[in-house]
């Protein structure tokens, strides 16, 4: 089930690759990319235990095995491998599922993919920890923009954050703003909830929780 924005709540199937050209603190799947210990939770991953090269056809046959009409592409950072990803987006398109993509929003996409998916970018504020300069890539927020049915997706947790993303939206022209908590866990998700919900409102922009913590909690493969 999509947990998180503008396709809340629609049943899906999950395709998670690894890698990630950023390393937020406060990441959720530090076990795609942090194989030396560098996010909150301090754990060192082994990508040798983690990652696993599978055929493209391999995974599509997996995914359509759910029998759901959406497949959802996350990561890591899934744009990292967007030519290798192409032929499953294509493939699944052609089987008549929707797909969506979550991306920080770093790399710009390629337009044979743009074409195909809906984009959930999500780019990263200073409290994810890493410098502007590599989480705010100008020509690709530019790019996403001319993408149709893009959504904006911020993850926040105080008024002050809303600040931030006010300024990247108009300096970017960011169209489609979504506002999610941070939190990954029910109690930290209500608190950045709390603070947010009314001023998101306030300033025309979209909130989003994140359904799956609340039904399933911080687990994996959910
Ligand atoms: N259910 C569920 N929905 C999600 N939407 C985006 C997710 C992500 O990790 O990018 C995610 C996730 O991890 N789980
Ligand atoms: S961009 Fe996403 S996957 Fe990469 S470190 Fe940040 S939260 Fe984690
Ligand atoms: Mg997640």
């Amino acid at each position: 089930m999509q947990g998180e924005g503008p396709s809340l709540g629609r049943r899906c199937a999950f395709a998670r690759l690894g890698g990630c050209n950023l390393s937020c603190r406060w990441c959720d799947t530090p076990y795609t990319w942090d194989w030396t210990g560098r996010s909150d939770t301090g754990i060192a991953y082994d990508p040798k235990k983690e990652l696993r090269a599978i055929p493209y056809t391999e995974v599509r046959d997996h995914l359509v095995g759910y029998d759901v009409p959406l497949v959802v592409v996350s990561g890591g950072e899934p744009l990292s491998q967007q030519t290798s990803l192409y032929p499953l987006v294509r493939d699944l398109r052609g089987s008549v599922h929707d797909v969506e993509i979550e991306t920080n929003g770093t790399i710009a996409p390629d337009p044979r993919l743009a074409e195909l998916v809906r984009f959930n970018v999500s780019p990263k504020l200073a409290h994810s920890g890493d410098p502007k300069n590599r989480r705010i890539v100008g020509n690709a927020l530019a790019a996403f923009t001319e993408v149709p049915g893009t959504a904006f997706k911020f993850v926040c947790r105080t008024e002050a954050d809303l600040d931030e993303v006010g300024a990247l939206v108009e300096q970017y022209g960011l169209h489609s703003v979504w506002v999610m908590p941070e939190g990954r866990n029910q109690a930290a998700l209500d608190r950045s909830f709390a603070r947010l919900r009314d001023p998101v409102i306030a300033r025309g922009w979209n909130l989003t929780t994140r359904l799956h913590i609340t039904m399933w909690g911080d687990r994996r493969g959910v």
